[in-house]
């Protein structure tokens, strides 16, 4: 593959003409989830949007939940909505402002203080923290795109969801920003349904604008084709310019693109995708764009092109190198066979015809890019969000949008329930609520593989749900698999890159290549089989009600959609890997309202944990400082078998009480570590102990300086945290580092989270004077502090034990996106410790970090034991590696 930062790529994008006609169903219902900002007092006009946020503040109680943030000078809406109203797609791109369930906590504020993170230089947060949706009507159906509109209130231009929906009227001066010819056709349409007025944006300029948006903000934006799979391009920012947009529409245009805003359109052929469609309809009597697609699926071009077979008696013309299926002459078998066009199968002319157009289109393209300069290094590249350009580029005309500003490591694209059916032809208004959902999907989405076939719905007026249509292409769900979905954009200006990688540009997060058929179908395998049990989980933890047995089940469909659809086109989603697989999984839980489906397991477990933690460190105490560390390290790697996701522990969990289970692992803990009934020797050993070592201990009369600052990314509840990682961090503190353990912001599985860390050490601090002296220091005993006499408090090590949180909840972690806090502690970090699996190894096993770095995990699958170690399941990693 050419370097992806070559010159003079160009962009392909393909705009309505050529599409299918997409799905319109609005399902991500998310926004409705959120807690709304209470009480901030913005005044509502409807002139230009523009949003001031000097000045703003949290008002209130800091302590609350979702705090009210008042903009004293915020005088206008921020808009919210951008059109492209094509000739026969409708693109609809609208904001909806989001409040994170943010919790100020007492933890929260005294990380704030002590690593000094603030909100200064992200003048935008939290205000612009919100969400990118992207939307499709056919243009024929303008009035369930008015109704869409209205019923989400999307042209009242309010920033703030209180007031969706809001029943008062929009001002008369109330704007859209619209792109495309429908801007100008629809425009009193829209005055009259809606009361707005469309404000026309120039539509190359919007392309351009939209194209330069996704390339800058989106990590996989562009794609190409290579040997019939799709591989992302990771492409330089600082690098992008210049590029060739090529946009495929009713003709096709191309445009050099110089920089933001400076872009000319250098060529164009009038052979495009109105081309296909008019010769289509006439020759096949197709009805819409689709259909002539979809039958060309099912086309033989061979009886009606001229293939150069058909010209050397089915011999390839290989002296210059055209084999005997080349098509010499698009249509050319028609001349000589006396036959009507009636005794043509529409099918093949319909595939004859998409291809002597592609491949025109091809090759003009292919000419100009080369007269252009490129010298044949050109690369062609499409992009995800193809079709949204317009719109995109329309939304970032309204001024103070703030989308400029972000960066792609503050955008995280998700895909709720409805992204696997992109595609399909369901119509409707959006969901107003879960059960809607639910309902739908019930009706939609069968369980398992059966998926793709979706059950035909009743009509809307026997249903009370509101217009949802039976899917029309026949019973498929998509008509071309290999299309992409386009999921709803998450702004998240808090995000950063994690400052202690050595190179974040070619940092990669996932170990295991999913581009790899076998490892797909591996995995896939593996979430399935575990959904029964998750399912189960799940519905336990939310108390086993009727409600949550039906969201169980929703989730169940949900996410095995998900799976086939991931499956038949591994890229649909973006750039795939097991960590983006697993957070899928998290996510599609959220979605139906599962927070914490190993509440329950999690708490038992931390409290028998705690019942033997005393013994465990009156043990550590009588150790030599050499077999302290070594018995440490080994209480890290046995206590990780404490995995709820993995399917071999999970059996293990029925032999035996948490603790038994414990001893077990850590009787069986030998260097080099590794599963005691493996019988030969071939296994790579990953047992950089020694090396860790002589780092904290030094060797003969050398003492090294301590590290000044450890991070330590923890991984599960019980056994994990209180037997393995504590003692670690106590061992640590006690050398005089100060320790950040780093937990997930969401539960998955049974990690522990940050919020739940606290009330973890606390306890812990009862048996233990340096983690209380430590926690102490680190603002984590907050009520004990406040019994403390201040001249006590003066004395106490000032060493400190803190918790942050790391901005996901996955049991992986892809280091381009973490909280601030993590950011913030990071800078004065010298040693990072990963812990676990899907920490140390599905994700970050081969990233190289600025200071010294040690990755401990257990492995519980067998496959990645043999894979990563050639080894065995149980056998433990130790990788330690210091600074780069
Ligand atoms: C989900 C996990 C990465 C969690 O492991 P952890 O990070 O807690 O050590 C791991 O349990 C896993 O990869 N499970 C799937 C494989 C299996 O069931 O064998
Ligand atoms: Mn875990």
């Amino acid at each position: 593959m050419a370097s992806p930062t070559t010159k003079n790529h160009s962009h392909i994008e393909i705009d309505d003409i050529n599409e299918e006609s997409q799905q319109i169903t609005e399902k991500d219902i998310v926004e409705k989830d959120m807690a709304p900002l209470p009480g901030s007092s913005i005044h509502r006009s409807s002139s230009r949007p523009q949003l001031d946020v000097s000045g703003a503040a949290i008002q209130g109680n800091f302590e609350e939940k979702d705090p009210a943030i008042l903009l004293p000078n915020q005088t206008d809406d921020i808009s919210h909505l951008a059109l492209d109203i094509g000739g026969s797609l409708i693109k609809l791109i609208y904001f909806s402002r989001h409040a994170d369930r943010q919790v100020d906590d007492g933890r929260k504020r005294k990380v704030k203080e002590r690593l000094g993170v603030t909100n200064g230089s992200r003048r935008s947060y939290p205000i612009l923290g919100g969400r990118l949706h992207f939307v499709k009507f056919e243009t024929s159906k303008i009035n369930e795109c008015l109704d869409f509109i209205h019923s989400k209130q999307l042209h009242c231009g309010g920033m703030d969801p209180r007031c969706w929906p809001s029943d008062a009227p929009p001002s008369e001066n109330a704007v859209i920003k619209a792109t495309g010819g429908g801007a100008y056709k629809f425009a009193d349409l829209f005055k009259e349904r809606l009361g707005v007025s469309i404000e026309k944006e120039d539509e190359m300029n919007c392309l351009v604008s939209g194209a330069n948006f996704l390339l800058k903000a989106i990590r996989h934006e562009a794609f190409t084709h290579m040997e019939g799979h799709k591989e992302f391009v990771q492409i330089d920012q600082n690098d992008l310019f210049p590029y060739l947009l090529v946009n495929i529409g009713s003709g096709v245009s191309m445009i050099k693109v110089d920089g933001d805003g400076q872009f000319q359109r250098v060529s164009g052929t009038n052979v495009g995708g109105g081309t296909y469609w008019g010769l289509g309809r006439l020759l096949t009597k197709c009805k819409s764009f689709d259909e002539l697609l979809e039958l060309s699926q099912r086309g033989d071009n061979s009886t009606i092109d001229m293939l150069v077979g058909d010209i050397y008696g089915g011999m390839d013309y290989s002296k210059i190198g055209l084999s005997a299926s080349t098509i010499a002459s698009s249509f050319g078998k028609t001349i000589s066979e006396n036959k009507d066009l009636e005794d043509y199968k529409p099918e093949d002319i319909s595939l004859s015809l998409l291809r002597m157009i592609s491949y025109n289109i091809g090759q003009f393209l292919g000419n100009e890019s080369l007269l252009d300069g490129s010298k044949g290094d050109a690369q062609a590249m499409f992009l995800r969000h193809e079709g949204f350009l317009g719109a995109l580029g329309a939304f970032m005309s309204y001024e103070k949008h703030g989308l400029d500003d972000l960066m792609v490591h503050q955008l995280v694209e998700r895909f709720p329930m409805g992204a696997p059916y992109i595609g399909g032809n369901v119509h409707g208004p959006p969901l107003g609520d879960l059960n809607e959902k639910i309902s739908w999907m019930e009706k939609f989405v069968r369980k398992g593989t059966e998926i793709t076939a979706p059950v035909p719905m009743a009509p809307p007026a026997t249903t009370g749900l509101g217009g949802f249509e039976v899917p029309s292409s026949k019973g498929v769900l998509r008509s071309d698999a290999s299309k992409l979905n386009v999921g709803v954009l998450h702004l998240v200006p808090s995000l950063e890159v994690f400052p202690l990688l050595a190179d974040p540009k070619t940092y990669e997060p996932n170990t295991i290549d999913l581009s790899d058929h076998g490892e797909l179908e591996y995995w896939f395998t593996v979430l399935s089989e575990h959904l029964s049990d998750l399912v189960d989980k799940a519905v336990a933890s939310e108390g086993g009600t009727d409600d949550a047995k039906r969201r169980g089940d929703a989730f169940a469909r949900a996410f095995s959609a998900h799976l086939a659809r991931l499956m038949e086109e591994p890229a649909a989603y973006g750039k795939l890997g097991l960590a983006n697989l697993l957070e899928l999984r998290e996510e599609c839980l959220r979605e139906f309202h599962f927070f914490d489906a190993y509440r329950t397991i999690k708490q038992r477990e931390n409290e028998a944990s705690l019942a033997v933690l005393p013994d465990l460190l009156m043990e550590l105490d009588s150790l030599t400082e050499d077999m302290r560390l070594l018995t440490l390290i080994e209480g890290v790697l046995a206590a990780n078998i404490f995995d709820w996701g993995s399917r071999a522990c999970v059996d293990l969990y029925h032999k035996g009480t948490i603790i038994e289970i414990y001893r077990m692992s850590r009787k069986k803990m030998q260097r080099p570590w590794r599963a005691s009934e493996r019988k030969n020797n071939i296994r790579k050993v990953v047992d950089d102990f020694d090396a860790f070592k002589e780092r904290m201990l030094g060797s003969g009369d050398r003492k090294p300086q301590p590290h000044k600052r450890a991070l330590l990314f923890v991984d599960n509840s019980g056994a994990d945290i209180v037997l393995g990682m504590l003692p670690l961090a106590r061992e640590l503190l006690r050398r005089g580092t100060e320790v950040v353990l780093v937990a997930n912001s969401l539960p998955a599985l049974n990690d522990v989270t940050a919020m739940e860390l606290p009330d973890i050490v606390a306890e812990a601090a009862k048996h233990c004077d340096i983690l209380r002296g430590a926690a102490e220091a680190g603002g984590l005993l907050v009520d004990a502090m406040s019994n403390i006499q201040d001249g006590y408090k003066e004395n106490t090590p000032s060493v400190p034990l803190m918790v942050v949180e790391n901005g996901c909840g996955s049991p992986c972690i892809d280091l381009r996106q973490v909280s601030s806090e993590l950011a913030a502690a990071a800078k004065d970090a010298d040693l990072v410790i990963l812990e676990g699996m899907g920490r140390s190894l599905h994700t970050n096993y081969n990233a190289k970090f600025k200071c010294d770095a040690l990755k401990l995990a257990m492995v519980k699958n067998q496959r990645l034991a043999a894979k990563l170690v050639k080894g065995n399941i149980y056998d433990c990693v130790c990788r330690y590696e210091p600074a780069s």
